[in-house]
């Protein structure tokens, strides 16, 4: 699916599908905006979604806010590469973006749920490096959603109750992180993907680059 992203080193890797996931207001957004700024050969996938806008949400850049009729043209067009029902609104992942960033050689960040993750995984399992968000307890986590004061009581209420549901496929993920501490979860979530990056498997210049050093050696 990916090809021709280079490294640091200047060695040739696919890229790679980063997901975060986590029961609502556990921080994946927080950590998501931190690894855009910070990390470079990243793209964030921006999904479509039929919920209503929040405060301060720009159309287009935090999410794409369509209608019902025009999802359900996405998805009956194929254009999605995943997508899922949660919290009675429906949320899909652009299939051509992710294309192209991945064609173009960056890695995509996915904040989705566990449905579309594990759609993610069916399709492209090698390219999948998936993050599961625990916050360190349930008081921290209606803090959280309450601080950030963008959802009604009654939403906010909805999210919790969802919360222990979400929190059941925390096995699914390649690793987890617990939210105590922005800097320190920041701190972890960068450093599984620099690890990931790394990995043989997906370095695919890795036997010319080794060829050259041992032509090298023989010079
Ligand atoms: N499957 C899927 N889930 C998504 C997508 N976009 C967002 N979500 C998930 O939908 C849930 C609700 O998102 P949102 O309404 O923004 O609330 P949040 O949980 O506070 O970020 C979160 O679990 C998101 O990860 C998508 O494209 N596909
Ligand atoms: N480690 C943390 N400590 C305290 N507050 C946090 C922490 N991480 C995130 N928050 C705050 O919690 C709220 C929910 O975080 P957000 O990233 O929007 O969660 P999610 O995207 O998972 O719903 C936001 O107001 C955010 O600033």
């Amino acid at each position: 699916m990916t090809s021709g992203a280079h490294g640091t080193d200047g060695v040739e890797r696919r890229g790679l599908m980063f997901v975060l996931s986590s029961p609502s207001g556990a921080g994946k957004t927080t950590l998501s905006r931190l690894l855009m700024d910070r990390m470079s050969g990243l793209r964030m996938s921006v999904s479509a979604t039929t919920r209503a806008k929040r405060p301060g949400e720009v159309d287009g850049k935090d999410y794409l806010f369509v209608d019902k009729p025009r999802f359900e043209a996405m998805v009956k067009g194929d254009e999605l590469l995943e997508w899922a029902t949660v919290f009675d609104n429906s949320y899909g992942t652009p299939r051509g973006p992710v294309e192209a960033a991945l064609s173009a050689g960056q890695d995509v960040l996915f904040d989705i749920d566990w449905q579309g993750t594990q759609q993610l995984r069916e399709k492209a399992r090698a390219d999948v490096v998936s993050v599961f968000i625990l916050p360190p307890s349930a008081a921290d986590l209606e803090k959280r959603l309450h601080s950030r004061a963008q959802d009604s009581d009654e939403v906010i209420r909805k999210r919790m109750s969802r919360a222990s549901h979400e929190m059941s496929h925390w096995a699914e993920y390649d690793y987890i992180v617990i939210n105590h501490d922005v800097d320190e979860a920041f701190a972890e979530v960068q450093s599984i993907l620099k690890a990931e990056r790394l990995k043989r498997e997906r370095r695919t210049g890795l036997v010319g680059f080794v060829r050259g050093l041992q032509g090298q050696l023989q010079a």
